[in-house]
């Protein structure tokens, strides 16, 4: 049985098929592209769980494509591969979220377990994800975690708005629990039985979420071989959550403009309308103010979809919920990876306090089911936290190159068993810059 889908993205093919063969001798079910747009249909087609990306891409930079990929299939986890010697391009990917970074040459006992442990991460996630598909809107008011005034705030605004069937406009950074949100009123509505419907604006072209939404007649367009329902037509009933609505074009916020006013669409290809009772909520991390100054919303929509506002407080600003958080989180994962995991230090504690959290609690989601992979006690400590926590790069402000550089010489003169030539070969250095490095940092070489 394969043990997960791996995606392999680097245009050189010799590379490529060297890094496929090794990986589908672990059992692993190999994909390859030599391009990002190739990459992107395959990951829109098959359920990948492990991207290895090449950092100079024909179409593109795989560190910044890493943001890309995570938006829209966030179950799947990315290594890029930088060049020797390149670590802030490996810096800079796991700051946009990928799980760690390969250094062309590391050899197959670094690769290996790494993309091991990626695949546990990964396929953990599908997991969830299948569950929660299932599971419909799962989440209610009671199952919103937090105790901070400005959670609080926010619930006592949601219930309400709940019971009328209002549309709601959510805002907030990315992770702060807009969908969370969003299935807590539909859960709360008198809506609850029929269908909660969530579609990610952004996920989809701008031609493609037309029809997605609105669903399309056999023969509309190339490829529209048969009618095809969209998600308005799903939701019937029920409610309709469009996250990322500040990315939707300009003329198919026209059309949604219609539905909130008449309360009908257009299916693609067909001239009468087609009429919806559906509650629509929208969200956004944008500033839709800002996006209509620049002419990408229309104001007439934002006037219609902002009637009721929740605006979620970032995981920054509300870091006293930080350890019910975090504690809710282990007690989730632990089961599901048959560990018994009992808590986490003290230092754990105060390093995810002490973090700056872009991901809000997506991120601490993410970081404590990772942690929780990679413990082998059964108490989370900071040596399974990733290096930035560590090393307080959390921060930006913190985060210093000389702290990097040390790690990463330490790493690798590890990795050679102190041989200090195969190391500065290696770093790409001389070896006296490198014995002079091995001084400054006070590294010890064993
Ligand atoms: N208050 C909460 N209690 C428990 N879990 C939460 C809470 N808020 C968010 N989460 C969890 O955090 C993750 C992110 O939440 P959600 O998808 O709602 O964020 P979002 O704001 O919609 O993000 P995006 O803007 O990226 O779509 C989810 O996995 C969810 O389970």
């Amino acid at each position: 049985m394969s043990k997960g889908h791996i995606l392999i993205i680097d245009d050189e093919d010799q590379l490529r098929k060297l890094m496929s063969r090794l990986l589908a001798l672990e059992g692993y079910t190999m994909l390859e592209a030599a391009n990002i747009r190739s990459a992107m249909k395959i990951l829109d087609k098959e359920d990948v769980q492990v991207v290895l990306s090449d950092v100079k891409l024909p179409d593109g930079n795989g560190v910044e494509q890493v943001q890309t990929i995570r938006s829209k299939h966030p179950q799947t986890e990315v290594i890029v591969l930088t060049a020797f010697g390149n670590i802030a391009d490996g810096v800079q990917a796991i700051k946009n979220g990928a799980f760690d970074y390969i250094t062309k040459g590391d050899d197959n006992n670094r690769i290996l377990p790494l993309v091991s442990k990626a695949m546990d991460k990964a396929v953990l996630q599908f997991r969830i994800r299948d569950l929660e598909k299932k599971l419909g809107g799962k989440y209610s008011f009671d199952s919103i975690l937090g105790n901070s005034p400005e959670i609080n705030n926010a619930i006592a605004l949601a219930r309400k708005v709940s019971l009328s069937d209002m549309t709601v406009l959510l805002l907030g950074e990315t992770g702060s629990g807009k969908e969370v949100f969003a299935q807590a009123i539909h859960q709360g509505s008198s809506r609850s039985q029929a269908p909660f419907v969530a579609v990610n604006c952004s996920a989809f072209g701008k031609d493609i979420l037309e029809s997605e939404l609105f669903g399309h007649v056999a023969g509309s367009f190339t490829g529209a071989v048969k009618d095809k329902k969209g998600f308005f037509e799903e939701a019937r009933g029920g409610t309709i959550f469009l996250d990322e609505i500040g990315e939707m074009a300009v003329e198919l916020q026209a059309k949604m403009l219609r539905v909130l006013e008449a309360q009908e669409f257009y299916k693609v290809g067909e001239s009468k309308p087609t009429k919806t009772d559906v509650r629509i909520i929208a969200a956004t991390n944008r500033n839709l103010e800002k996006e209509i100054n620049d002419g990408h919303f229309r104001s007439d929509l934002f006037y219609r979809l902002s009637a009721f506002q929740i605006v979620l407080p970032s995981l920054n600003e509300r870091r006293k919920d930080i350890p019910v958080l975090a504690s809710w989180f282990i007690e989730q994962v632990a089961p599901k990876l048959n560990k018994r995991i009992s808590g986490m230090t003290p230092a754990f504690l105060d390093a995810l306090q002490r973090h700056s959290w872009k991901g809000n609690i997506r991120e601490l989601k993410n970081i404590i089911e990772r942690a929780a992979i990679l413990t082998d006690t059964d108490t989370l400590d900071t040596s399974s936290l990733p290096f930035d926590f560590q090393q307080g790069l959390g921060e930006p402000s913190t985060m210093r190159l000389a702290d990097v550089e040390k790690h990463h010489i330490a790493r690798v003169l590890a990795h050679v068993k102190g041989n200090k030539t195969k190391a500065a070969e290696l770093l790409d250095i001389g070896l006296t810059t490198l014995y002079n490095k091995i001084k400054e940092y006070n590294i010890s070489v064993e």
